[in-house]
């Protein structure tokens, strides 16, 4: 469990995080939505240590991040792992090694233990056959899936994905939204995603919490999103018009 509270960050006299507060839940997939500009990605940032918050705590099971001592904070460190936004990978190293790159740098277990972990990792996201092939020569999706199997090799307790989907086609997107839930499910990740995407808020966003201009406008379960009262999520979520033909047709 992550628990965030009273977070603030202004950069230059503009605030883009306003009081936020949440609780991201163990073996839960739990969304952050909203609109471009309005604080997600500082949010995760100020979640993972990249950017101080002004103001406010991030707790890891009950581990206050910016309170704790070096050590702790290398130790929770070690338990997060991060999808990058278009996955981030070394162009010019192999799938296998893109894969083993945390543990090079971050333990000291021997190689045929590192080569059984990224072997794991590759067959969890159904690319066992792809460890020689380089970025280069594989596609969106494969390299969304490396991303993950980079993100799961140290075994985290904690998973952060920004945009998975982000320039994959709608079959795709599904795909890897399947396997992030997954995995989430089967080793009891608390899993944080920024997404756009209201097809992955409706399939997989168990906790969904709406920032608007870096205020918490709403939080609460999927299945609830369509009955919201709030003008702007009503704005965020009907500008599908799939969405909006189905809530009218439910309505009826
Ligand atoms: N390092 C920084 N220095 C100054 N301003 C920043 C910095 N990082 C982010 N911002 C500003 O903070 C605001 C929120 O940015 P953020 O990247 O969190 O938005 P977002 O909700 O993730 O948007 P998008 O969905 O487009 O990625 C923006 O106005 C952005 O310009």
């Amino acid at each position: 469990m992550i628990e965030i509270k009273d977070i603030n960050k202004a950069f230059n006299g503009k605030t883009v995080l306003k009081s936020v507060s949440s609780t991201f839940k163990e073996g839960e997939i739990n969304l952050i939505i909203g609109g471009s500009g309005t604080g997600k990605s500082v949010l995760l940032k100020c979640m993972i240590g990249l950017i101080k918050p002004d103001h406010g705590n991030v707790l890891y099971n009950g581990r206050d991040f910016y309170n704790s001592d070096k050590d702790t904070k290398q130790a929770i460190r070690r338990e997060m792992g991060v999808l990058f936004q278009g996955g981030a990978l070394f162009d010019s190293q192999t799938v296998e090694q893109n894969v083993r790159f945390p543990l090079d740098m971050l333990t000291d277990i021997s190689p045929k233990e590192k080569k059984e972990r990224v072997d794991f990792c590759l067959q969890r996201v159904g690319l066992e056959a792809s460890g020689k092939r380089m970025p280069s020569e594989i596609s969106g999706g494969m390299k969304k899936r490396v991303g993950i199997a980079r993100a799961i090799v140290m075994n985290p307790k904690y998973l952060f994905c920004d945009e998975p989907n982000s320039g994959l086609d709608p079959l795709t997107s599904v795909k890897i939204d399947e396997l992030i839930k997954e995995i989430t499910d089967e080793y009891k990740i608390t899993t944080v995603i920024i997404t756009h995407d209201m097809n992955s808020v409706m399939e997989i966003g168990q906790n969904v919490m709406f920032l608007y201009q870096g205020d918490k406008l709403w939080e609460g379960v999927n299945s609830d999103i369509t009955k919201t009262t709030v003008p702007e999520l009503n704005e965020f979520i009907f500008a599908n018009k799939l969405l909006r033909d189905a809530a009218k047709e439910s309505n009826c």
